[in-house]
């Protein structure tokens, strides 16, 4: 197959009418995958913010020193994006069918048909993964110099943190996603103070939240905006 016949997939999808409902279904898949999710994440990071104002500060002391657009050196907000999906993971649980018998890494045996389910929610909240403190809000644990001043992130292995999937079929547009929420993050926080009305932004009465496809805070997050000087 040669490029303009489309190569493999071209293969699959041979007429005109076949590419065309091809590429509406990539691009509804994009906007559907890409959406709830950054839209999920930018929520809680505002109210984890917002609950810890230290944190909030140290955002804020970046985006403020770096140039609009330059979000790639941004290492605490991008700690702190990673943080936030740790403890509210845009994609709660997940999980597949087994086509054949298998037996799991663990040693749990898998039979043909059955499912194998894991929950990216309660494992960003296993003590065993993440220490005593795993209830806290500390973008800090993933940083390499540990209290942020210059701290590298440094990210882990997909299988303690399952948030974008992990394997053949992790997400596509993990850098992407990345790239969105940091820019508008840093948008919003470089110029405005997010005062968060309601749930209200305590961390021992966390707000609820609804499990559909996406974790979403129930009722939404109420913020007024000021202006910073
Ligand atoms: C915080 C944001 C995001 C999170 C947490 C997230 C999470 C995930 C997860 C858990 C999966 C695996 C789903 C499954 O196979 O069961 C996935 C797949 C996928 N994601 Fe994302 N996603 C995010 C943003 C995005 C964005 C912005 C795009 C595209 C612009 C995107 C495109 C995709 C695509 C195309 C797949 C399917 C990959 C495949 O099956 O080979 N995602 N994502």
């Amino acid at each position: 197959m040669d490029e303009e016949d489309g190569g493999e997939l071209g293969a699959m999808f041979p007429t005109p009418e076949g590419k065309r409902r091809l590429l509406r279904d990539v691009v509804v898949s994009f906007v559907l995958a890409g959406k709830d999710t950054t839209s999920s994440a930018l929520t809680w990071l505002f109210w984890l913010l917002a609950a810890n104002p230290r944190c909030e500060r140290r955002v804020h002391d970046e985006v403020s020193r770096s140039p609009d657009g330059d979000v790639k050196g941004m290492h605490y907000l991008h700690a702190a994006i990673t943080e936030a999906m740790r403890l509210y993971p845009p994609v709660p649980f997940n999980g597949r069918m087994a086509v054949a018998d298998d037996v799991l890494p663990g040693g749990a045996a898998v039979r043909a048909g059955w499912f194998a389910n894991y929950s990216a929610y309660v494992m960003g909240r296993m003590e065993k993964l993440w220490g005593k403190d795993f209830l806290e809000f500390s973008p800090e644990r993933w940083l390499r110099d540990g209290d942020g001043d210059g701290g590298e992130f440094v990210a882990v292995d997909a299988a303690r943190y399952p948030v974008f999937h992990a394997g053949p079929r992790v997400c596509l547009g993990k850098e992407m996603a990345y790239m969105q929420m940091k820019t508008v993050a840093a948008a919003v926080l470089r110029r405005f103070s997010v005062d968060v009305a309601a749930p209200a932004p305590r961390m021992e009465s966390p707000p609820a939240y609804e499990m559909t496809a996406t974790m979403k805070m129930k009722g939404g997050l109420w913020v007024r905006l000021r202006r910073r000087e």
